[in-house]
């Protein structure tokens, strides 16, 4: 089967790594991005200004939606329940919905809804930011991972969305153990996300500070052992590797709990230590760092109010 078809629920960061190509090689009359009201407006008079190209893309109302062979949703985790209902209409017998978002459960709330038949797993690994509707990145550093939880044979809805993105031209990757990646990109987002954003530093003082590593590390300890009471296995010497890639990032980004704290934005502390304390009760396994997270970032939010 071809898709032909997408439509994209957030138009943010993650968004935009895909519009600009999907409008291109799908055609505009088989792209839109959903929204509605105010956002709709704004995204119609104003656009989104990516790599200094402004762009108007084709907006759907979630009333005037038609059925789409794939549904994309980079929405942030308070904005996913209203997603959830809002691709509704662009949702058929056919469609494939990929739900980009960070953490570990946006594929299972979707799922809920509208069934696994619909649904598969996956993941960005990038870093974008997008202000004032400008986001400006090299659209072929980081891709989008996606797959069944397992992927060592393709299945046909994982060839035909992996042959849209080809035609696309955006990069991507079906990663052969899903959930593992899934939950590896989780854990570090605990361990650094959270980290950078109690302690209110960049990615680059993981270089120059200890104590700041041993937060870290202890945070992804907590993760791994409730990964490991879910079948998945991360290693210390898989986890020790990850401190390569942070040493590659630029020394003053921050991640994005950081970047919403400062634009005294709300967090997505509930998707990330939150999911995380409530797995360590279900599973019996102390998760104190990931508490002390969730409690510590809430005050940082009640600050900014
Ligand atoms: N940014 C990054 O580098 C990375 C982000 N992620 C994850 O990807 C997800 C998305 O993050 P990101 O793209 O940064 O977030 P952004 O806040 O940049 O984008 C989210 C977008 O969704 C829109 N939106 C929310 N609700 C609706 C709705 N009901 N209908 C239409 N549009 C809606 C928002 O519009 P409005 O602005 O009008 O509210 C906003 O444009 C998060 O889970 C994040 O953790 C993962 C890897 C990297
Ligand atoms: C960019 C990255 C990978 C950093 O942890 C991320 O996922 C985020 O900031 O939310």
């Amino acid at each position: 089967m071809e898709m032909k078809s997408a439509a994209l629920i957030g138009l943010g960061a993650m968004g935009v790594f895909f519009a600009p190509r999907m409008e291109e090689h799908l055609g505009r009359e088989n792209f839109c991005v959903i929204a509605r009201e105010k956002r709709k407006e704004r995204l119609e008079n104003k656009g989104v200004t990516v790599n200094g190209v402004n762009y108007r893309f084709p907006v759907c109302t979630p009333e005037e939606g038609t059925k789409k062979d794939l549904v994309i949703m980079a929405v942030k985790d308070m904005g996913l329940d209203q997603a959830i209902e809002d691709i509704r209409n662009f949702v058929g017998d056919g469609t494939q919905i990929l739900c980009v978002m960070n953490g570990v459960e946006s594929e299972e709330r979707v799922a809920a809804v509208y069934g696994w038949e619909h649904v598969l797993y996956s993941y960005m690994r990038m870093s974008i930011v997008m202000r004032n509707g400008k986001a400006d990145f090299d659209p072929y550093w980081g891709k989008v991972y996606f797959g069944e939880a397992k992927n060592e044979v393709l299945t046909e809805r994982v060839k035909a969305v992996s042959d849209l993105m080809e035609r696309c031209d955006i990069p991507y990757k079906v990663e052969k153990d899903m959930m593992w990646g899934l939950w590896f990109k989780y854990m570090c987002n605990v361990g650094e996300n959270l980290t950078c954003a109690l302690l209110g530093i960049p990615f680059g003082m993981f270089r120059d500070s200890e104590p700041a590593n041993e937060i870290r590390w202890a945070a992804m300890k907590e993760v791994q052992a409730v990964a490991k009471a879910k079948g998945i296995i991360i290693t210390d010497e898989q986890m020790r590797r990850q401190y390569d890639t942070i040493c590659r990032i630029p020394y003053e980004n921050k991640p994005s709990t950081l970047q919403d704290l400062e634009a005294k934005k709300k967090t997505e502390i509930e998707m990330f230590a939150g999911s995380m304390v409530k797995m360590g009760k279900e599973e019996g396994i102390p998760t104190p760092i990931c508490w002390m997270f969730l409690e510590g970032i809430k005050v940082l939010e009640e600050k900014n109010r």
